[in-house]
């Protein structure tokens, strides 16, 4: 049974209608026209618990909305979410799924500024009525994959972006949610304490089973931790499915990029792949972009190995990353 359903959702803002210039700024202050942003438009979706589903769109595509409601922070519009049977808006249900669920937003933080972490996680323990082995148990998990020994008594505030992040992710986790929502958990962070994140939240899944919601614009979190993305533009679902689904849909692509002394190439290039290859030139580097389904990496670089001489070269395939850019583009899969 799903954990998480959403189904027909809709949420329009009210905006007040602002005039230009000082006199028109105090004309909106008194004025009563609005206008109206539909930030989500009729969308639909269930989660498995256990799932972990990259819910990602361009800027304003409507994602902290989405995340907003199934959290119980705003209310739909129009149709219906729930979190385990419950839906979190409704003050009536609301207690049934405070403690089934975490939250991260990766500009905010929910700790206490001028406490100890440490200090911290014990309010949180006591809010939510944590029995102190679970708590313990729990503690000792998140300290070890989250690396907080070495600054749990030091006041929030104090913390850098890495620490910190680390810390909000322990914190809303100690209470064991089912589900955990996570809104851009690695903005900002080094190459290093990203892949500690991912790392740590791929163990977390596997050892408590939690179902994660991961809105971020970095593709490589993505890849490294969803099978499942839903990909969201101007408040409607363009796509929801495995990545593997849309990486088939738009080839499954290598690049082959390499340097050589040898010169004016192309024409010769051209006469010995086959026709599908892309071939180009671009900064000195000759560029063979081909469909897997079309010719291997083994033929093509046999060809150019057995003619040239190499000084130089890469092998990429296609990214989420370049395939998602399209995707916003094209506002089409
Ligand atoms: N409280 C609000 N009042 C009015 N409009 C809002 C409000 N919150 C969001 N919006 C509008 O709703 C749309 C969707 O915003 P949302 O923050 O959900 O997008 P997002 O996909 O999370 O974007 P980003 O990647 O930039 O964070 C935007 O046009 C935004 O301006």
């Amino acid at each position: 049974m799903p954990i998480i359903e959403v189904k027909g959702v809709k949420k329009v803002f009210k905006k007040p209608v602002r005039e230009p210039g000082i006199f028109g700024m105090f004309k909106t202050l008194f004025s009563f026209k609005y206008t109206t942003v539909a930030a989500v438009k009729d969308i639909s979706f269930s989660l498995e618990p256990g799932e972990i589903v990259g819910y990602i769109g361009a800027n304003g595509a409507g994602k902290s909305t989405t995340i907003k409601m199934m959290c119980g922070i705003l209310t739909p519009t129009d149709g219906v979410i729930t979190i385990d049977g419950y839906k979190p808006y409704n003050p009536k249900e609301r207690k049934h799924v405070l403690n089934k669920i975490g939250v991260v937003f990766g500009q905010r933080t929910q700790l206490w500024w001028d406490l100890p972490l440490i200090e911290s996680l014990v309010i949180l323990k006591e809010i939510y009525d944590v029995p102190k082995d679970a708590y313990e148990e729990r503690f000792k998990f998140l300290s070890t994959v989250l690396e907080l020994d070495p600054f749990l008594n030091q006041p929030v505030r104090t913390l850098s972006l890495g620490q910190r992040m680390r810390a909000d992710l322990a914190a809303s986790l100690i209470h064991n949610p089912q589900i955990l929502f996570l809104d851009e958990p690695t903005i900002g962070l080094d190459v290093l304490v990203k892949d500690r994140m991912i790392e740590a939240i791929k163990e977390i899944n596997k050892k408590y089973h939690t179902t994660i919601v991961l809105t971020t614009h970095n593709m490589e979190d993505i890849t490294d931790l969803c099978k499942r993305v839903i990909i969201l533009d101007e408040g409607s679902i363009l796509y929801d499915g495995p990545i593997k689904k849309i990486k088939a849909k738009f080839g499954d692509m290598r690049h082959i990029s390499f340097l050589t002394k040898e010169r004016n190439i192309l024409l010769e290039l051209k006469e010995m792949l086959p026709k599908d290859c892309l071939i180009e030139e671009i900064e000195g580097y000759i560029h063979l972009s081909f469909d897997l389904e079309k010719m291997s990496v083994n033929d093509v670089l046999k060809t150019i190995i057995d003619t040239y001489t190499i000084e130089d070269i890469k092998i990429e395939e296609n990214s989420l990353e370049s395939i998602v850019k399209k995707i916003y583009e094209n506002k089409q899969i």
